[in-house]
């Protein structure tokens, strides 16, 4: 274990740190031994480096150092700012490297990995260019490299992937994806023939002709007869070229219109039905794999066993339920509900709907669901583990005050976003959030706004219960109570009409996101001074005041739309 007096995996770890000198993430990375037990995100086993795991560390700099770490099984370093290329791993470099995810950053270069045991390769949202001919990884069972600049057909082994494991680059092509065109097969051999003819020198052309026939004079000159053919043979092949060169232009342009056409077809307004139709052949295949979960883009690596099995701690319990962190084998944290079987009783065909559908909303400021499970009585939801808490805990944990005004307006411009694209998402019918609150708006990695939890409460059983019947809370005492530490609860935020027992609308969700808002607009005045943050001013606030006003008209019908309160925030932005 140690070399030369030092611990033989100190030095590429040191080398890695040496790019992020100031990161929180590693400042735990001192003293000379990795593996005493006090490095964060290094895991060690028989006193040598394992796994490194450090997902959404803001981190830069090259991941190489990392992967000169001779015995390393699991690196997963998501969600960070490392560049450079990937260098070329086979099993002299890493011959127990199994699980690799890097995805989420700016690396480059091409993909050259030979590694007869990777089992997990995530690279999608990166850089990436080239071909994969240099991927060599028969066992893997977890793929993805979509959102690359990749090009060049895919072929053997890696053809059993879904389409969403490739989506996104610059020209991949075969199966799963559309079959390649080949410009100089468009028409067979004898065109391409007639190409390497073309690029011939005279010299080798004439061979050509001479080979085929006895044309050419006997002094070696050309004869008349040999220069017309010569001249035939010429245009002969300019001729085949230009057909060539329009074939393949026609199926280019064929090839992008059906690409398009199917791409509209996935994104087009789908009712439940034709949805039910489209998945159920796809979703029969992930859930084997899965062992009774359904997984949705970016969450096939997940697994019923691994995710009970996984260490979870308790991150708060709602009305629908509980919703644990969860530390997966391979170091992948995710955020799981589980529902009240109080509130969610037997299985719905509505539920799984909707599951399937909100499994495919994917947007900067909606937080992303990877998989859910609904079999034995258990509900399960997993969704990306966001790390920097929840409005709710900025606007009234400990640090409530440090939330300055350009924050405050970044943050609900962020959510509003989030909520329009569910609104506008193309369903039928349309979706409906159905429970917006701070506790449901979540800070990602750079602080940006994710609205979390999209449809779930439309279908709990029990919850008009705790709605109380009117007459009801308005705005003004309900902000009152909150300002005096009361907390808003669940039906704090929720529209009046909901009260008499109708179902969620997207009116009930813009009122809900009016109280979000004037709740954020008018917090804790007293520590804007202490933040440093102030406000943007009386008229401004004000303005602010008058959009959360709207919102939260008592007619359903006098609220605006989303996309309206957006461009009313946008003023203020
Ligand atoms: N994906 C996630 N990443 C990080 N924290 C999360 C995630 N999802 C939920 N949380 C946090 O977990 C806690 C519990 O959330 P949960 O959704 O179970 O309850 P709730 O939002 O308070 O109520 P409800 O049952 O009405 O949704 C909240 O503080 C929430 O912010």
């Amino acid at each position: 274990e140690v070399a030369n007096g030092g611990h033989q995996d100190l030095p590429p770890l040191l080398s890695f740190k040496a790019y992020n000198p100031s990161a929180t993430a590693l400042e735990s990375w001192v003293g000379g031994n990795p593996c005493s037990g006090s490095w964060i995100g290094v895991r060690c086993n028989r006193a040598r480096v394992v796994g490194v795991f450090l997902d959404n560390a803001s981190l830069v700099g090259s991941v190489a150092p990392l992967l000169e770490l001779t015995q390393l099984s699991v690196l997963t370093i998501r969600r960070n700012s490392l560049s450079g290329r990937l260098p070329p791993l086979d099993n002299s470099t890493s011959p127990r490297l199994t699980h690799l995810l890097v995805s989420h950053n700016r690396l480059s270069g091409d993909l050259r990995l030979s590694l007869p045991s990777l089992v997990t390769l995530r690279a999608e949202h990166n850089g990436f260019h080239g071909g994969l001919q240099a991927l060599r990884v028969p066992l893997l069972r977890s793929f993805n490299v979509s959102r690359n600049k990749l090009d060049g057909e895919i072929s053997g082994d890696l053809s059993r992937f879904p389409s969403s494991s490739f989506g996104g680059n610059l020209a991949l092509c075969g199966l799963p994806l559309p079959r390649c065109v080949h410009a100089y097969n468009a028409l067979g051999d004898s065109s391409s023939n007639a190409t390497t003819n073309i690029s011939q020198s005279p010299t080798a052309a004439m061979d050509t002709i001479s080979g085929s026939s006895s044309i050419s004079s006997g002094n070696g000159g050309l004869s008349k007869l040999s220069v017309t053919a010569l001249m035939a043979t010429g245009i002969g092949n300019a001729v085949l070229i230009l057909v060539s060169v329009a074939i393949s232009v026609a199926m280019f342009v064929y090839m992008r219109r059906k690409l398009r056409c199917r791409k509209d077809a996935s994104d087009a307004a789908l009712s439940f039905e034709e949805e039910d139709k489209v998945r159920n052949g796809e979703e029969k295949a992930q859930k084997s794999g899965g062992g009774g979960l359904v997984c949705f883009e970016g969450g096939e690596e997940l697994r019923l066993e691994s995710l009970l099995k996984a260490s979870a701690e308790v991150l708060g319990k709602g009305v629908s339920g509980s919703t644990y962190k969860a530390v997966l084998e391979d170091g992948v944290v995710v955020a799981v509900k589980r529902l009240s079987a109080l509130q969610f009783p037997g299985r719905s065909k509505a539920f799984d709907r909707h599951m399937r559908l909100a499994g495919r909303l994917r947007h900067r400021h909606v937080v992303s669901l990877r998989g859910y499970c609904n079999s034995n009585g258990e509900r399960l939801l997993v969704y990306d583990y966001l790390p920097n808490g929840s409005l709710q805990s900025l606007l009234h944990g400990s640090n409530g005050a440090s939330l300055d005004w350009a924050a405050r307006k970044a943050i609900l411009f962020g959510a509003a976003q989030g909520l329009n694209y569910i609104h506008t998402f193309p369903a039928r019918p349309a979706l409906v959030h159905a429970n917006v609150k701070p506790s449901n708006i979540l800070l990602d990695e750079h602080g940006a706004a994710c609205v979390s939890e999209c449809g779930v409460m439309r279908y709990a059983a029990n919850i008009q219960q705790s709605i109380p019947q009117p007459p009801r809370c308005p705005p003004e005492l309900f902000l009152d109570r909150v300002a005096a530490g009361g907390g808003g609860g669940w039906h704090g935020y929720a529209a009046p009409e909901l009260a008499s027992g109708a179902r969620a609308t997207q009116e009930s969700d813009v009122y809900s996101f009016g109280m979000v808002l004037l709740e954020v607009v008018t917090a804790d005045k007293a520590g804007d001074g202490d933040g440093g943050g102030g406000n943007g001013g009386e008229e401004e606030t004000m303005g602010w005041v008058k959009i959360g006003m709207l919102c939260t008209a008592e007619a359903p019908e006098e609220r605006p739309r989303m996309a309206q309160v957006l461009a009313m925030m946008g003023e203020f932005m």
